[in-house]
């Protein structure tokens, strides 16, 4: 879907909306799949858990059928794209329907195709340096990855302090245990995570469990408000 109007920054114009919708739902699960079948599977799960969003990954060669089905079956739920590493998976993830686009780390080209094509894009960081890449793109809503292992909310805080219109999507190692922890940082926008859609699960179907887990992660980040 190509939109006609000029590529707008993430955080403004037409794209405010979706990324409003992630701060809103505040838990952004990160979904990977095998197909289609699967995909449909662990939306309705996640839907039924309260958490009608997913962020399904381009890790398998069944990540945009999984999109296509799910933006078709589910059309009030938010579906976007992760692992995004390559202009032309911009292109594909759209193309199947994706709202959103996440990516691990900050790629001009890759940030430059999802401006083009008028998707909000959260490109991964782990530095300062890459939130000041980020920001010569007109990015002001970050992923910080891999969020446990670069400090967590500490660097959150840290990185907060120069960078005060800056909101983070830490994702990696986030779990029910310390999600309240960073959905207590004001500049926290929502968190990713694949905790509630544990691979282990997904595999085995055990879509009861999944929702479950969605539902308590729902529950718990109902319960977290900033700063408390
Ligand atoms: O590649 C991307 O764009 C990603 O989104 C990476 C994932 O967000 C993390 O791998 C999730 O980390 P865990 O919740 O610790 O499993």
């Amino acid at each position: 879907m190509k939109s006609s109007a000029p590529a707008e920054p993430s955080g403004s114009g037409p794209e405010r909306g979706v990324l409003e919708r992630l701060g809103a739902a505040r838990v952004v699960p990160v979904v990977v799949v095998d197909d289609a079948e699967q995909g449909l599977g662990v939306a309705r799960a996640l839907d039924d858990g309260g958490l009608p969003v997913a962020e399904v990954t381009f890790r398998t060669s069944g990540a945009r059928a999984a999109i296509e089905a799910i933006t078709d079956r589910h059309p009030g739920m938010l579906v976007g794209a992760g692992t995004v590493v390559d202009p032309r998976q911009v292109e594909e993830a759209v193309t199947a329907g994706a709202a959103f686009l996440v990516s691990p780390g900050l790629s001009v080209p890759v940030v430059r195709a999802a401006q083009d094509a008028g998707v909000p894009i959260v490109p991964g960081v782990a530095t300062a340096s890459d939130i000041m890449a980020a920001l010569d793109l007109g990015i002001t809503t970050v992923k910080l990855f891999p969020a446990g292992v670069v400090g967590g909310p500490a660097a959150i805080k840290a990185l907060s302090a120069p960078f005060g219109q800056v909101r983070f999507v830490p994702t990696g190692g986030v779990s029910a245990a310390n999600l309240p922890e960073y959905l207590g940082l004001p500049s926290v926008l929502a968190v990713g995570g694949s905790w509630m859609v544990d691979k282990k699960l997904v595999a085995a179907g055990d879509l009861a469990a999944i929702t479950r887990r969605t539902a308590e992660a729902v529950a718990i980040a109902a319960g977290a408000r900033p700063g408390g």
